[in-house]
């Protein structure tokens, strides 16, 4: 009987501290939905039925469809705050990002040396690392590694050949930037597979994430990580190699953002690029004839600048980027107590603000018939009509993604080199509407994307 009083307390307890929680917005008077206890208004993602991505746009067409600049929201009972106008949005990311420079995502340099990489670590430890780094990202050093994404993309093209010669259809889904050949001869490359589980959140990642915030101390006390212990391991154990600078973990937390930043993402925007191109033939040919004439004037060499002059393709890419941002929603965290301009209401100092970028990216206010594919929307001529603060899909303001040459001289190579070299269309393999996977952070194809591809000549 006795437990039975103290299981009942335990639940009482819990539930109205829930329920109190889920006035917060209400007495705020910002707008807010009907929470269900214990998941808040993100129940079907919490479940694996949904995708995050796609729940928060639903939730941002709720609010453009009651004219609403922002709306209250709760991860079970924690609060997060979501802009929906798109100059607050500028504001929170760029004017005021000294309200907003942090993610508020945990880590722990001591304990868990993985989590501490430039994703996640906040203050001025984030802003000198962060200007450390850059450099690495200049126009001259991604022309510097111009022939190594080159031979990595030409060893793609020579694999999705063979793999076409056999008469299969080519799930596109792959990435090449990094260890291509590794990954792309053996799928179960342990790479992959590292990369692959750091980017799935099980229910039990979940419940960690709950532990770690809500309870530090006994994360630590058993040893319970962001991530799981086998990736990070394998990233230590990769950046044991000699001849680093930094120290090793803080070397391998570097390595492990940049593998896993650029992993999924560029990777998932080629294979968009490519799907809606097996799609709108004439696209297609458009990119095609462009790279013809480019390569003509280049004596038929790729080269860096070559590649610059392919201006169809950046058009290719930026429009699929906004129709498939492969990050639909990021994070900003508040450091110190921020008055909404034009109203009296605040963000309280450590709540976590969410970015939605993908429901930017399809709404009708700003984009005509958003769910179509429609390069010429980012050509010279229509570029200027972008609403500015509508189109992120690399972030904005100083803690944007450092790595946006890096990721489009990529998939810009990848592009064209298939373009050339094959001719494709889609695969019934592919599950047409596209439902996008429930279990990670990156907007991506349940099932791959499928073509069937015939090499020219
Ligand atoms: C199509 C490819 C990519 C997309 C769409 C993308 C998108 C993003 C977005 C939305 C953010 C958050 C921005 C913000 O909070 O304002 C971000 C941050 C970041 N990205 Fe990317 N990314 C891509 C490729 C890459 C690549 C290739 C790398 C590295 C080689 C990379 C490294 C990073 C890092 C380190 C951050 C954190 C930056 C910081 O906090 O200072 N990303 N990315």
């Amino acid at each position: 009987m006795f437990w039975f009083y103290v299981i009942f307390g335990v639940v009482v307890f819990i539930y109205s501290y829930f329920h109190y929680s889920y006035m917060y917005w209400l007495e705020l008077r910002v707008p807010s939905l009907s929470p269900e206890f214990p998941f808040g208004d993100m129940k079907d993602p919490i479940l694996r039925r949904q995708c995050m991505g796609e729940k928060i746009k639903e939730i941002y067409d709720f609010g453009t469809k009651h004219w609403y600049n922002y709306i209250g929201l709760y991860f079970f009972s924690r609060k997060v705050f979501l802009p929906i106008d798109p100059e607050l949005i500028k504001n929170i990311l760029v004017k005021d990002f000294n309200y907003f420079s942090d993610r508020g995502i945990h880590y722990d340099e001591k304990y868990d040396p993985l989590s501490a990489h430039l994703f996640s670590i906040a203050g001025p430890k984030w802003k000198n690392l962060r200007a450390k780094l850059t450099p690495a990202y200049s126009p001259v050093k991604i022309k510097g590694m111009f022939d190594i994404m080159y031979k990595c993309a030409h060893e793609m093209m020579l694999l999705v050949g063979e793999i076409a010669m056999s008469g299969r259809p080519v799930d596109i889904k792959v990435s090449f930037g990094f260890q291509l050949k590794l990954m792309m001869r053996d799928p179960d490359a342990e790479f992959r597979k590292m990369g692959k589980r750091a980017f799935t959140q099980t229910v039990g990642d979940l419940l960690k994430m709950v532990v770690i915030r809500s309870f530090p101390f006994l994360a630590r006390l058993f040893g319970i990580g962001v991530f799981p212990k086998d990736v990070t391991e394998f990233f230590r154990r990769v950046e044991t190699e000699p001849g680093t600078a930094l120290t090793i973990d803080e070397a391998a937390a570097q390595a492990f953002i940049f593998f896993l930043a650029g992993f999924e993402t560029t990777s998932t925007t080629t294979s968009f690029a490519l799907f809606e191109l097996s799609i709108n033939f004439m696209y297609r040919e458009k990119a095609r004839k462009e790279i013809s004439a480019v390569l003509e004037k280049y004596n038929g060499t790729m080269t860096y600048d070559a590649l610059m002059e392919m201006k169809y393709r950046t058009v290719i890419m930026s429009e699929t980027l906004r129709k498939y941002p492969p990050a639909p929603v990021f994070l900003r965290v508040c450091t110190k107590r921020y008055p909404i301009p034009d109203t009296d209401a605040y963000i309280e100092k450590g709540q976590s603000v969410l970015i939605p970028c993908y429901g930017l990216h399809r709404d009708d206010r700003y984009w005509h018939e958003p769910d179509i594919f429609d390069p010429e929307r980012f050509s010279e001529k229509n570029k200027d009509k972008i609403v500015d603060g509508t189109y992120i899909p690399f972030g904005a303001g100083p803690r944007n993604c450092i790595g946006i040459r890096f990721a489009l001289v990529q998939a810009k190579i990848a592009l064209a080199l298939f373009l050339m070299n094959f001719d494709f269309d889609l695969s019934p393999r592919t599950k047409l509407p596209l439902k996008m996977e429930t279990k990670g952070i990156i907007l991506s194809p349940i099932g791959g994307l499928w073509l069937r591809v015939n090499p020219i000549d």
